[in-house]
């Protein structure tokens, strides 16, 4: 069997089109979404990061702000940053790259944001209100995950899905995110003690493991969707996924390749979570 590629770079491309067209429309309204970048230190990812999420919206039409910092940055610099952006009106999205110099309490800079403006969705108030199936900014790679399981018509109500790995950016949203849509969800982590066991039993199978090419064919259920989040940088510069391609596409029935598979999502799920936060303030401004 070979398997299904999911290209997530032609999906970025048709939803990021979507919302250019939204955003042309907030604009004409008198309402420009507007999304404030923070990027604290000079980590060479995070850096690309950052300047493509500044691309995605110059290109979609989005206002973009960014304030770069050094990585010996006071806390209580960023914080007050962070202040003046929830107070202004005319920004709607705001974010913080991750990871943060270790001077910075996570937590403490992500519940600064407000809620309203948490693009990211890593507020506390925001991933309780995923976890009781509420509205809420959703996490930009989970979503964007459930974007091209939704444009690859894969069934999730009564699925066995294995997320592998339980962070707060992928794995725990992840989870929600496939329990509320009905997949009977197992989360792996490093205790896990049969990985084997779990993951050949998944019809959807996500690794957000962060070790290069860890998930090999013999782990997959033969026809599974298997959904690679790892972006691993090897010595000779190239990137891999989380899952061993070659091994895994000859028993998956469709998977995600890397590069060109969920990361594009990630930026295009931000660009659209700016632009629903703009159209809830024209609406209450009753633009
Ligand atoms: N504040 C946040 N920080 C981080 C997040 C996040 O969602 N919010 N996620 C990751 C990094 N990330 C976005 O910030 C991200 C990762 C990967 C990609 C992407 O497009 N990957 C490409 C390859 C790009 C390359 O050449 O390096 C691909 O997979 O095709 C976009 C965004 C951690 N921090």
């Amino acid at each position: 069997m070979t398997a299904r590629i999911i290209d997530g770079k032609a999906l970025a491309e048709r939803v990021r089109g979507e919302i250019a067209a939204r955003a042309a429309g907030l604009a004409a309204r008198g309402e420009q979404p507007c999304l404030a970048v923070l990027l604290i230190g000079s980590d060479p990812a995070s850096a690309v990061y950052v300047r493509n999420k500044v691309a995605g919206c110059e290109k979609a039409g989005i206002r973009s702000l960014r304030f770069d910092y050094p990585a010996d940055a006071a806390p209580e610099v960023v914080m007050a940053k962070l202040a003046e952006l929830n107070a202004d009106p005319a920004v709607h999205g705001i974010l913080v790259q991750l990871p943060l110099p270790l001077q910075f309490d996570e937590a403490a800079v992500l519940e600064a944001i407000s809620v309203e403006k948490d693009v990211d969705g890593f507020h506390a108030e925001n991933v309780g209100r995923l976890s009781q199936n509420q509205e809420a900014f959703i996490p930009c790679t989970p979503h964007g995950v459930m974007k091209m399981l939704e444009s690859e018509h894969v069934p999730l109500s009564g699925a066995e899905a294995v997320v592998i790995g339980r962070s707060n950016i992928v794995g725990k949203p992840m989870a929600m995110l496939l329990t509320n849509a009905g997949a009977t969800v197992t989360v792996c982590h490093s205790k896990t003690r049969d990985l084997a066991f779990h993951t050949r039993r998944a019809d959807v199978l996500v690794a957000a493991v962060g070790k290069p090419r860890f998930v090999t064919g013999d782990l997959i259920k033969p026809g599974a969707t298997v959904i690679d989040v790892g972006i691993n940088r090897l010595p000779d510069g190239k990137l891999c996924g989380d899952v061993d391609f070659d091994s895994a596409a000859a028993v998956a029935g469709a998977i995600t390749p890397v590069p060109g598979g969920v990361g594009p999502m990630t930026i295009t799920m931000l660009l659209e979570n700016t632009v629903i936060s703009a159209e809830r303030a024209a609406r209450r401004k009753g633009l």
